[in-house]
């Protein structure tokens, strides 16, 4: 049977998922640093039966890092799965890791449960031959084997900020899927409701390819015109059609080396599908009006935030240009299913958009997680944007509070999923600072003290009166609540 080899330099992280080997029923090794690990690897062979068939990969490790140990690791003809582990569960960590040849990407802390599937499905015996699909590189969306490209050299010389925030499972999927995809040049599919960050998926996978260096070119099919749209995407010669005194060169001719991002593709009239198509087909285009094909040197990245396979099933899309753009299908999630990613884009949005709006640090108050958190975000990451920057723009404080979001969403009780969604969304999400008991009273009172006092103009002892409470109550809530006196 192979073997486990674990590489950690926290010896309480070895131990557990050393325990989670021996519950899986297959013999491990250890190593605290990339040198151990080499040594390790040399002594155990990756080829023999009884060799190591999966390293299990710590990305922070005194002297090489994981990620470097990686791509020794890719780089051999027998290479072994690899599994990254890492505690930055950020954008980059997931993209590099996948990029470089990882089979998985695991965040810290781990799910056991999933780390022993891993070990078994991966770890594979002598009598159950290794499953050429799950090789790393492969996906389990039926990609083909990636080979590593010969300048992995290329890759690390581009800084990439973490332009994605998040970190619920369903974005470390995207992340994953942006680091397999960008390795190679096929045409790839964005699915997802509006302002999920097609466009900024579209921008990191260019980012993170070879064509990096090359030009990102977007295109929105809903906003071009129908009649110019041939012209757009391949140019034009001069005097080939009335208004067209220039020769003009299309999106495809400007993303030469780069990557086209064709946005809102489901927007495409039909009869301008078949030409698109063949231009996918031949990597030829023809600008109108010319008589010479211009050779196409682009990746494409199309999106769309329709159903694409029903507009296919009732005609408006052409089934062979779906297939030619489905190559690579991404799925983008609706912000209401990023568990746990609506806090940290708000603090993110908050802190940006402060120092950007207001010219200072701005935090978001811990009364502000629950409202958040009860609206189910219809207009996803774009809504969220909108509704912070919204409400900075009123704030005269240092704390964007639940009083500030007020009139900006939905107020609990009214909002889509009422005060039973609030409830939920407290009981589903993380564990706010102060507990979820707090935590949902806060959400409820600060906002009823401060349509009190709004009704009162700022009268605490009328307000007092309106709420049946005595006003050094009220004071002592207010204090509590974070809520300064208008
Ligand atoms: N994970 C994210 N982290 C930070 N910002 C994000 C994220 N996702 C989206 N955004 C921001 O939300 C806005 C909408 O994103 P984007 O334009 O990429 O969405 P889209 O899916 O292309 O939307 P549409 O289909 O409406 O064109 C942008 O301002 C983008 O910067």
């Amino acid at each position: 049977m192979r073997k486990v080899l674990i590489v950690d330099d926290e010896p309480s992280v070895r131990f557990v998922l050393g325990r989670t080997c021996e519950r899986a029923g297959v013999p491990f090794l250890e190593a605290g640093s990339a040198e151990e690990a080499r040594e390790r690897l040399d002594a155990a062979g990756t080829r023999r039966p009884e060799g190591v068939g999966l390293v299990l990969l710590d990305v922070r490790l005194p002297g090489d890092d994981g990620l470097k140990l990686l791509g020794e690791l890719s780089a051999r003809p027998d290479a072994p799965f690899v599994v990254v582990m890492t505690a930055e569960d950020t954008m980059r960590s997931a993209v590099e890791a996948m990029k470089r040849g990882a089979a998985d990407y695991l965040g810290k802390p781990f799910d056991l449960a999933r780390v022993e599937k891993i070990v078994r499905d991966l770890a594979i015996g002598p009598d159950e031959p290794p499953h050429e699909e799950h090789r790393n590189g492969a996906s389990d969306s039926g990609l083909a084997p990636i080979e590593p490209l010969p300048e992995q050299r290329h890759y690390r010389e581009i800084a990439l900020p973490d332009t994605l925030i998040g970190r619920s499972p369903a974005m470390v999927e995207v992340y994953k899927e942006i680091g397999r995809v960008a390795r190679t040049e096929m045409t790839v599919l964005l699915m997802g409701e509006s302002g999920t960050g097609k466009e900024l998926v579209a921008r990191a996978i260019h980012a993170n390819s070879a064509r990096a260096r090359g030009p990102f070119v977007t295109v929105n099919m809903a906003a071009i015109p129908r009649d110019l749209m041939e012209s757009e995407l391949y140019g034009h010669e001069k005097g080939s059609f009335t208004g067209a005194v220039d020769r003009r060169p299309g999106k495809f001719e400007l993303a030469t080396g780069g990557t086209l991002f064709l946005d809102e593709i489901g927007e495409m009239p039909v009869e301008l599908q078949a030409k698109l198509l063949r231009v996918l087909q031949e990597r030829e285009v023809d600008r109108v009006g010319g008589n010479r094909p211009l050779p196409v040197d682009v990746r494409i990245v199309a999106a769309t935030n329709a159903d694409l396979a029903r507009a296919v099933e009732e005609g408006r899309f052409r089934r062979d240009l779906y297939y030619r753009l489905a190559v690579v299908p991404i799925r983008l999630p609706p912000l209401r299913e990023r568990e746990g990613d609506v806090i940290l884009l708000a603090r993110n949005f908050v802190s940006k958009y402060g120092e950007q709006l207001r010219g200072r640090p701005v935090t978001l108050a811990r009364d502000a997680e629950a409202p958040l958190l009860a609206h189910s975000w219809p207009g996803n990451v774009r809504e969220l944007q909108n509704v912070v920057q919204r409400a900075l723009l009123k704030l005269s404080g240092h704390r964007l509070t639940s009083r500030d979001l007020v009139g900006f969403l939905p107020a609990a009780g009214s909002s889509d999923r009422g005060l039973t969604g609030l409830v939920e969304a407290l009981l589903d999400g993380p564990e706010p600072e102060g507990g979820r008991h707090t935590a949902a009273l806060a959400a409820i009172e600060a906002p009823l003290i401060s349509a009190a006092l709004a009704r009162t103009k700022g009268n605490q002892l009328r307000a007092a009166e309106l709420l049946g409470m005595n006003r050094n109550t009220l004071r002592e809530r207010m204090r509590a609540l974070g809520m300064k006196p208008r």
